[in-house]
């Protein structure tokens, strides 16, 4: 096929793929392209829980389906990838109605409830296979593939093909089983190739007499085996059983490993396609949470990409996920093993590994609104939000603290010094008349000042009056009173200022007593505008102290707590920005 078909039928194969789930083509020259697609075809997933363990002596893999469905994490990304989902529920041991006594010898252990357990399992993967598109059994051990198996293939016309993804080969007979465990059994139980070795009206086998052989060697392949025993590798010889073991999944690459299974078991897409995945496939690292752990398997992205590929046929319709044990490891490692579960089951339901990771913070609602299209526009405004947000928190960690200082807004005055240390403390509100006093004392304490004059004050458009000699409570004086003398004050200081002026080039070579000095600026702005808040902060009684020559002098003091009113639009102004952007 040269390169420009290739390239043609990987275009329709990827266009195809979004409108039918269907972009892998068997058979002669078997091309695979395009299997991906960002958008799967909407369908029903039915999910069953195999909370079972009999299989197996360990407790914990009855636990496997309520880990992996812990915190809706999955039924929420299988949704949001478009589809419906029926959910059974779990199939417990306690909720069959009539187990079989325990034999007292038998070649399978927990036979009496391994059949009765089986057959209604069998029962509910008809259902769900009935009912919906794809069907996902969480496990269990992997004994649960008897009923499993057995349901699906009771319900399809054509031979079932089964990808049987597992460290170990699980081939044994109940003759050759060292362990007796039936999770190490289930395709000899199924295959019909093994009926001769195998008969179940003896060795205690009654339980299982139901079960048909309902597939043959030739429908299965193994992908992952790195465990055989003796007699199973006699077995899967003797029987030609497809086979990908580690060392040719090395040599030729898993992608190519499930092309050619999937062409040998199923090489025109006719049957339906069962996928059975222990975690055991995979190396420990990725799925350390499980029974019986073999280094050297699968990495994730390799089961994941065997998940995908076999999606892509839109011949799967079982997928099972078996022998995660949540009792084994750390927390960690149950994390991880449940994360890798996940990972895969939606890699079987069209998840496509486009960028997004599942896990995202965005947290699963907004996840299921912004999956579907994660490069349109609809994901432009989730970011937005989230920035606004943050905008609008900033803003208000910023605003309310400036807010509060900004209600202390104000000056205290101090005004009317002179050369004997006298000051008029005056606040320009009342507010400020503690604050006022306390500036006083500190000047006395600081300054050797022996007298502190502390006006009160109801308006704040003031300019300090002829001093009060009242030490360090405010007076009483009336409004107008105070008006008259600061307008008094106000007269007096200028002629002062000038005189003190003249004063202080006199006297500046005389060593003369601690004086205060008059911060010139700052008492030419207050006069011309009292109420303006200053823009700087200070708490500064005093704004210098300085060897002057002797005469009146005034200061000023702050006990400023404002924010400039520009600084403070600029704040109002980003946060209306950020409200509006
Ligand atoms: N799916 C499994 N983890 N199987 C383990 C089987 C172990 C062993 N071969 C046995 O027959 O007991």
């Amino acid at each position: 096929m040269s390169t420009m078909m290739i390239r043609r039928l990987s275009r329709f194969l990827a266009a195809s793929a979004r409108r039918n789930n269907v972009g892998l083509v068997l058979g002669d020259g078997f091309v695979n392209a395009g299997y991906h697609s960002m958008e799967p075809s909407p369908m029903t997933v039915g999910i069953i829980g195999a909370a079972f363990r009999g299989g197996q002596r360990r407790v914990g893999t009855d636990h496997g389906p309520h880990a992996i469905r812990h915190g809706g994490f999955l039924e929420a990304a299988i949704r949001a990838l478009g589809h419906e989902i029926k959910d059974y529920g779990d199939l417990r041991v306690e909720d069959l109605q009539n187990i079989q006594p325990k034999l007292a010898k038998t070649r399978i252990n927990n036979v009496h409830i391994i059949g009765s357990y089986m057959k209604e399992m069998s029962q509910r993967v008809q259902q769900s296979l009935r009912e919906n598109k794809l069907t996902i059994v969480l496990g269990g051990d992997h004994s649960i593939a008897v009923g499993t198996v057995h349901g699906h293939a009771t319900t399809v016309v054509d031979d079932l093909a089964v990808v049987y993804v597992d460290a170990h080969a699980d081939i044994n007979t109940p003759m050759t089983s060292h362990t007796g465990n039936a999770h190490g059994m289930p395709v000899s139980l199924l295959c019909g190739e093994f009926r001769k070795y195998i008969d179940f009206q003896l060795d205690g086998l009654e339980p299982l007499a139901w079960l048909e052989p309902v597939i043959s060697c030739k429908d299965l392949a193994y992908i992952g085996l790195r465990d055989v025993e003796p007699w199973e590798r006699v077995a899967l010889n003797h029987l030609g059983i497809l086979e990908y073991n580690m060392q040719s999944i090395d040599d030729i690459g898993v992608k190519e490993v499930i092309r050619q299974a999937l062409m040998r078991i199923n090489p025109e897409l006719r049957s339906h396609i069962h996928l059975s995945i222990d975690v055991d496939a995979m190396c420990p690292e990725f799925a350390p949470s499980t029974g019986l752990p073999v280094a050297g398997g699968l990495t994730l992205r390799e089961v994941i990409q065997i998940a995908e590929v076999t999606a892509a046929t839109g011949r799967l319709r079982l997928i099972e996920i078996v022998e995660l044990n949540p009792k084994v490891g750390s927390s960690d490692d149950v994390h991880k093993t449940v994360e890798a579960a996940q990972a895969i089951i939606l890699a079987a339901c069209g998840h496509y590994r486009g960028g997004l990771y599942l896990n995202s913070t965005y947290g699963v609602d907004d996840y299921s609104q912004s999956y579907l299209m994660p490069l349109s526009r609809d994901l432009a405004p989730k970011f937005k939000m989230e920035s606004r947000k943050f905008a609008h928190f900033l803003c208000i960690l910023v605003l309310v603290p400036a807010l509060c200082f900004a209600q202390e807004t104000g000056e205290i005055y101090t005004g009317a010094g002179s050369q004997t240390q006298e000051v008029s403390v005056v606040p320009v509100h009342h507010r400020h008349l503690p604050a006022a006093n306390e500036a006083g004392d500190a000047l006395k304490k600081q300054k050797e000042v022996s007298q502190i004059n502390v006006l009160s004050l109801e308006s704040n458009a003031a300019v300090p009056t002829e001093p009060e000699t009242v030490q360090t409570t405010p007076s009483t004086i009336s409004p107008e009173e105070l008006l008259a003398r600061q307008q008094l004050h106000q007269q007096k200081l200028l002629a002062q200022q000038a005189a003190q002026q003249q004063q202080q080039q006199q006297q500046q070579q005389q060593a003369q007593p601690i004086q205060l000095k008059v911060n010139e600026n700052k008492m030419a702005e207050y006069q011309r505008n009292p109420t303006k808040g200053a823009s700087d902060r200070s708490e500064d009684v005093i704004t210098d102290v300085k060897q002057d020559g002797a005469g009146e002098t005034t200061t000023t003091a702050g006990v400023h707590r404002s924010v400039s009113s520009s600084g403070l639009l600029v704040l109002v102004g980003t946060f209306l920005v950020a409200c509006f952007h």
